[in-house]
């Protein structure tokens, strides 16, 4: 396989004021074309910074990532990106249909294409139904119906990569397993590449091929985890099976620890402060 994404050498200081927080100092890591790769840490250390830079949205302070190749400066076209906020990535007063054809238009597509895709998207989320909201607006929708609009417009682009920071952390439970098992059908679907942030060490597991784990502090990547469970995965069967639990104990251990082998001290406002 081809590597889609290469991340080498970032890292990322922030400076405001009189204070400076280095947040990710030489990550290197590289995705292949088709991989689903989740990354995990914990909080505060850097994972939606990490997200941001790849994406184009925010420059490195050290180090390069390039995607196809190419080395990223903005937001690159094949990809695409899901936030958590989607209540705020919607527009109110645009139906679904509206809100997942709008990026499409910027992508000189012809009006027949644009259709294509969109109808294509939409179909994709039938299956969990989403097909009959089109013509509704998203103040009209549940938070789990309008996180699938989001990922229909997501998807209705075709990227190459898809990336996604912490999609499911606003929704309930089951609403949350529904979401995984829509995006575990795209990814299918789609062959996109997705990496996927998220604080839930179940999830990364679940749904992806590889997770990895970043430390804090001065360190990079800190563990990289491959994900050998077979690829028809069901929430519950996969979950409750003993190559399951042997994975999910093994990211927790990497989580918990800082890269010198001492259990990892949480950073608080305090400690950046000091
Ligand atoms: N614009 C900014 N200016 C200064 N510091 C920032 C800025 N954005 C993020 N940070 C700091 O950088 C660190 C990493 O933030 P980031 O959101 O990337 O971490 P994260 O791993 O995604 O966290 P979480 O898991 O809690 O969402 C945090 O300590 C945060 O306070």
């Amino acid at each position: 396989m081809t590597s889609l994404l290469e991340i080498a050498g970032v890292g990322k200081t922030y400076r405001a004021r009189e204070r400076t927080v280095e947040v990710l100092t030489a990550v290197d890591l590289s995705v292949s074309e088709g991989e689903f790769v989740a990354l995990v840490g914990p909080s505060g250390c850097g994972k939606t910074t990490l997200l941001k830079i790849v994406a184009g949205l925010l420059p490195a302070t050290t180090g390069q990532v390039r995607f196809d190749g190419r080395p990223v400066t903005e937001p690159p076209a094949g990809l695409g990106v899901v936030f958590q906020e989607y209540g705020r990535s919607l527009y109110a007063w645009k139906t679904v249909r509206q809100n997942v054809e709008l990026p499409l238009r910027h992508l000189g597509l012809s009006r027949a294409r644009r259709r294509e895709l969109v109808a294509d998207a939409l179909d994709a989320l039938d299956a969990v139904g989403l097909g009959a909201a089109g013509d509704a607006y998203p103040w009209q929708l549940s938070g789990g119906m309008q996180q699938r609009v989001a990922i229909a417009r997501a998807v209705a682009y075709r990227p190459r990569l898809l990336l996604m920071d912490e999609p499911f952390s606003a929704v309930d439970a089951q609403t949350r397993a529904d979401l995984e098992d829509l995006v575990a059908a795209l990814w299918k679907r789609y062959g996109m590449t997705i990496v996927l942030v998220t604080h839930d060490i179940d999830e990364a597991v679940y749904l992806s091929q590889r997770v990895v784990v970043l430390g804090t502090g001065v360190s990079g990547v800190q563990a990289d985890i491959p994900v050998d469970l077979p690829a028809d995965r069901e929430q519950i069967g996969t979950r409750s099976s003993a190559p399951f639990g042997e994975l999910r104990t093994r990211v927790w251990t990497q989580v918990r620890r800082t890269p010198d082998g001492e259990p990892h001290a949480r950073r608080t406002p305090e400690s950046e402060m000091a």
